[in-house]
Order: C-alpha cells, then sequence, then structure tokens
C-alpha cells in the first residue's frame, strides 16, 4: 500500500521506519527539512511540500497525520482539503481533543480516522497500541498499515464512530498519570523512610513477578539505574497535562469521580510554582496562627 504521513518527528519518523520496513511505499512531508531528509533516509519518497506531497500519491489517498495536536492539524488538512474525496482516508494518529476530532470527521472531504498511539517512541520496537475510530470501511483499508505501526494484528482496534478513538486514548492517558502518581509515591516513602535502600534493587525485584510489575515500573528502574537511587538532579517540575485536563474535565461532565487522576494532574500543576506554592506557605503560616507552630522561613 502507499501510505502519505505528514509530521516527521519523534512519532512520525517510527511511522515511516515500521511502514517501510513492512514493505509498504511511503511519501513524507514535514515543515522541517532534516525531518524530512531523515525519513528520506529511511526509505520514505521525500516531499518539498503539500502539493508536492500529494502530487506523489496514487488517486486513492491514505494519509497519516503526525503533527503536533491542535492548530497544526487544522491547518494541515486546511491545506490538503482541495486535493481530497470521499474515496481517501485521512488518519490522525496525535492526541487531538476527541471533539475536535469529531469536528474534523465532519468537515473533512475524506474518510477520517481519530487513531490514539500509545507506546512513544520508546516502544518503536514493539511497535505502538493503536486505538481507532471512524467508519468501518476506512479502518478495515487502513488495516495493513496498522498492523505495520502496531506491536501486529492484536496491537489495534476499532473502537467505534468518530472521535471514540481519541475519548478512549484521552482517558488512557488519565490513567498514565495516576500510575507515574502512585508510583513516584511510593518511591518517595522507600526513599524518605526507615531503610537505606537500592530504588533500582526494588523496582527490578517488583518488576520480577509482583503485582504491580508494569512498563511504567520498568522505566521507573531505568530512570534509578539512569539517574541514581536520589534521582541526580532532576528537577521537580512535571510538564504536559493536556490530555489529563480533559479527562478530569469528561469526568466533571459525566459525573464520574476521578479522584486519583485529579489528583496527579494537580501535581503536575502544583511542581511549577516557581517559589514554591502559595497554598503550602500559607497552610505554613496558619500553623503558627492558631498553633504558635516555628514557621520554617525561605532564604
Ligand atoms: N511523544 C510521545 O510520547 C507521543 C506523542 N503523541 C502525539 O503524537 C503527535 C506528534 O508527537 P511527537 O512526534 O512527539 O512530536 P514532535 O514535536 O517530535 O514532532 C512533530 C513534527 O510535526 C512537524 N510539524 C508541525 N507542524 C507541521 C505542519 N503544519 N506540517 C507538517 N509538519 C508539521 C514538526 O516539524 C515535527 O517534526 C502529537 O499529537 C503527540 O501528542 C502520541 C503518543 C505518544
Ligand atoms: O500520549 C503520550 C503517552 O501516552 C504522550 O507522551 C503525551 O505527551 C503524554 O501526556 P503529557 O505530555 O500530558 O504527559
Amino acid at each position: 500500500m502507499q501510505l502519505g504521513v505528514i509530521g516527521l518527528g519523534r512519532m512520525g519518523q517510527i511511522v515511516v521506519d515500521r511502514t517501510v520496513a513492512a514493505g509498504h511505499d511511503v511519501v513524507a512531508f514535514d515543515l522541517d527539512d532534516d525531518a524530512v531528509a531523515a525519513a528520506a533516509e529511511a526509505g520514505a519518497d521525500p516531499a518539498d511540500s503539500i502539493d508536492d506531497f500529494v502530487d506523489r500519491l496514487g488517486p486513492e489517498k491514505r494519509i497519516w497525520l503526525m503533527v503536533p495536536a491542535g492548530e497544526a492539524v487544522d491547518v494541515t488538512l486546511e491545506e490538503l482539503e482541495d486535493h481530497l474525496n470521499d474515496d481517501d482516508v485521512v488518519v490522525d494518529g496525535g492526541n487531538s481533543f476527541f471533539e475536535d476530532s469529531v469536528r474534523r470527521a465532519e468537515s473533512c472531504p475524506a474518510a477520517y480516522l481519530d487513531c490514539g498511539t500509545s507506546g512513544g517512541p520508546a516502544g518503536a520496537e514493539l511497535g505502538f497500541s493503536l486505538m481507532v475510530g471512524g467508519p468501518q470501511w476506512a479502518y478495515d483499508e487502513l488495516e495493513p498499515v496498522f498492523d505495520a505501526v502496531a506491536t501486529g494484528p492484536d496491537g489495534h482496534g476499532r473502537m467505534g464512530p468518530s472521535g471514540s478513538g481519541h475519548y478512549v486514548k484521552m482517558i488512557h492517558n488519565g490513567v498514565e498519570y495516576a500510575l507515574m502518581q502512585t508510583y513516584g509515591e511510593g518511591f518517595e516513602l522507600l526513599h524518605e523512610g526507615r531503610y537505606d535502600l537500592d530504588l533500582e534493587n526494588v523496582a527490578a525485584v517488583w518488576n520480577n513477578g509482583a503485582v504491580i510489575r508494569s512498563w511504567l515500573l520498568e522505566l521507573c528502574e531505568e530512570a534509578f539505574r539512569e539517574e541514581g537511587t536520589d534521582l541526580g538532579t532532576v528537577a521537580d517540575r512535571i510538564e504536559g497535562g493536556s490530555t489529563g485536563t480533559w479527562t478530569v474535565q469528561e469526568g466533571l461532565e459525566q459525573e464520574v469521580p476521578l479522584p486519583l487522576i485529579y489528583t496527579a494532574l494537580a501535581e503536575r500543576f502544583g511542581s511549577r510554582a516557581d517559589d514554591g506554592r502559595f497554598s503550602r506557605r500559607l497552610a505554613n503560616r496558619l500553623r503558627y496562627g492558631f498553633g504558635r507552630h516555628e514557621v520554617p522561613r525561605r532564604e
């Protein structure tokens, strides 16, 4: 099959590598010339503009978008619009907000598949887990590509109609936030607690047969191995947050309580205060107010 890939960063390059390796013909475009050159090196046909990209694709266009979520998706779809018809298929493999995907599916001249992608750049060797929403015929048509990009035929599935793929991926990310938070809390207690523990060793033992073994726990083990048991110079600031925010908003809208996911998200926001959390500073001062407890002061 011929596949066009737009967006050749950390994730798009893997889509190119895996589809080329599976024997598909890949046309590749990115705003960044170096990214296009890297895709050409990997065996893709490089395009130097969107017009050149669509010219290189055959009459039935199968296009995979792997650009940042948000405006870049809309801009790219606008540029493609005049070149697409209802025999074509566009896949958005990024972390788009599911309601944006529903809107795009309604206005896109091609069949539109919203595809939640999990595994991250570190999952390149194994392949990804793909959660796909949109028309069944378009999903069936792209199956050989999904087989190549995913871990295999079991690594992808159609979740339901438009929006459902990105909806499932959004909630996946909420779960990811909460799991990261709970591993963080457990290791913090081990680090601050009664014994002088080698946390890489703890994680390694847990990863061999323990109830809580997982890929995230393997990544904890890797972090302690590479950074040291006290995490060396790693700062206490956590970036990201959009997919977790959407998950919490959806929980509120559906009246489904998500205390763990919310707490994990709040910890991220709290980690970004430049000079300590104001609420913690006020609680510190209030303890003096009612209890005359000593007030630790900043330098
Ligand atoms: N990095 C990760 O762990 C994962 C990322 N995702 C999602 O995949 C998407 C891509 O992520 P990454 O590859 O990590 O980002 P990245 O920043 O590494 O790559 C994005 C690429 O898109 C290109 N680009 C931006 N606007 C463009 C446009 N209008 N036309 C053509 N190319 C354009 C950039 O030049 C860049 O090469 C995002 O939606 C992200 O949330 C999904 C799962 C995991
Ligand atoms: O989707 C992913 C993993 O599954 C991406 O790594 C995403 O960036 C994670 O979300 P955040 O940036 O909010 O931590």
